[in-house]
């Protein structure tokens, strides 16, 4: 039996990989490495191919006896998602179609789907419940949650089990092994707070400062990239169980930290000053985000281990320090 793990040379895939791993479970990978790196795969069997080639897809599913997928690969930037929403129906929705009708031909009934905060939208009331409106301010919000109600249907007709993780803002890198976040070209806060320390980047851009927030920028909920992995390995116990059907979970700290904040802790993490420049708002953004998880602690018995924003962003800073080129594989994507 094994799991296959579609994304599994990304950000957190490859992190979820090494939990499941470290836990006994045998693992697959299946990346078309658009933004994966091959060196972020670690002693693990590795399928450098697209979700969308079903034909593959089915020979590999029943080649591993694969019981479970977990499936990370997609395009996920929500600014992106609002300039070209076709590449995220396409490479989200088309393509998730695709690896559902092979695991059905295959006989897999279990999947867990890296959904995101991104489907609430604004929110009316925080921390955001499981049950609270879905109204995405961007087209990727939109595609996970058309993908969610995907899932619901499969189920019915089917009988394919799903649990979906609606992560908020991953962070951080491994605390031992060699991987960590490096996107191609990088949109994310963090990372490129850490670029600005680095003397890659001269200063970091806060996307708006007029928000209806404290300090007026946008609020995120920071969840470590390891404390994500360990979530993925208990929904697949939870599918293996006689539990659950078509199920959500929210994954956070019910803690939000503004922009100015999150780039406030970089500075006292690396003691480096990280020059900021206020722009322009960034399109498809929601003003604050931040998640209860409270359904997540009990019905899958998930622990956080690394909740605190300072030791989040310190792993990352060790990461980057350690790889200021991040990984250097030849199929990576080029850097900028
Ligand atoms: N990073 C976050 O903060 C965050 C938050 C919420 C949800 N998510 C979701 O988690 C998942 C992983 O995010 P990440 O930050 O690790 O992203 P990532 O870009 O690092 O990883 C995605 C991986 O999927 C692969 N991939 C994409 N399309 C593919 C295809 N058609 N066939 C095969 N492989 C393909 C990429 O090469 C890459 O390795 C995504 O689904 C994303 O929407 C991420
Ligand atoms: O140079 C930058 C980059 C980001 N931001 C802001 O920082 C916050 C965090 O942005 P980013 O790190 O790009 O993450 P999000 O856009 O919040 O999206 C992440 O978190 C979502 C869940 O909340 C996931 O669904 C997405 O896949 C993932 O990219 C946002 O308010 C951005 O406007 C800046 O001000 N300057």
């Amino acid at each position: 039996m094994a799991i296959l793990v579609t994304g599994g040379a990304g950000y957190i895939g490859s992190h979820t990989v090494a939990e499941l791993k470290e836990h006994g479970e045998e693992v697959v990978v299946v990346d078309n490495l658009t933004t994966g790196h091959r060196g972020a795969v670690l002693d693990t069997p590795f399928y450098a191919m697209d979700l969308r080639d079903s034909e593959q897809m089915i020979a590999v599913l029943k080649k591993h006896n694969v019981d479970a997928v977990v499936h990370f690969a997609a395009y996920s930037l929500v600014g992106e998602s609002v300039k070209s929403p076709l590449k995220y129906y396409e490479n989200n929705v088309a393509a998730t179609a695709k690896l559902l009708s092979a695991m059905v031909e295959a006989g897999v009934s279990r999947i867990v789907f890296s959904s995101t905060a991104a489907v609430y939208g604004e929110p009316e009331r925080m921390p955001i419940e499981e049950s609270a409106k879905k109204e995405p301010t961007n087209p990727y919000g939109e595609t996970k949650l058309a993908i969610e109600k995907m899932l619901d249907w499969c189920y019915q007709a089917y009988g394919l089990k799903s649990i979906r993780l609606r992560y908020f803002n991953a962070a951080g890198a491994h605390a031992t092994l060699p991987i960590g976040e490096d996107h191609r070209p990088e949109s994310h806060l963090i990372p490129l707070v850490l670029q600005v320390a680095l003397g890659q980047r001269e200063a970091v851009s806060v996307f708006g400062d007029d928000y209806p927030t404290p300090d007026g920028t946008c609020i995120r909920d920071y969840v470590h990239v390891s404390d994500l992995a360990s979530a993925h390995r208990l929904a697949v116990l939870r599918l293996r169980s006689r539990e659950g059907g078509a199920e959500s979970f929210n994954l956070g700290n019910a803690q939000g930290f503004s922009v100015n904040e999150v780039i406030e802790v970089a500075r006292k993490v690396t003691g480096h000053p990280i020059p900021a420049v206020k722009v322009a708002r960034r399109a498809g953004d929601p003003a604050a985000l931040v998640a209860s998880s409270q359904q997540a602690r009990e019905m899958l018995g998930w622990q956080p281990k690394y909740t605190d924003l300072s030791s989040m962003v310190a792993s990352a800073w060790t990461w980057h320090q350690a790889h200021p080129n991040g990984y250097e594989d030849v199929d990576s994507p080029v850097r900028s």
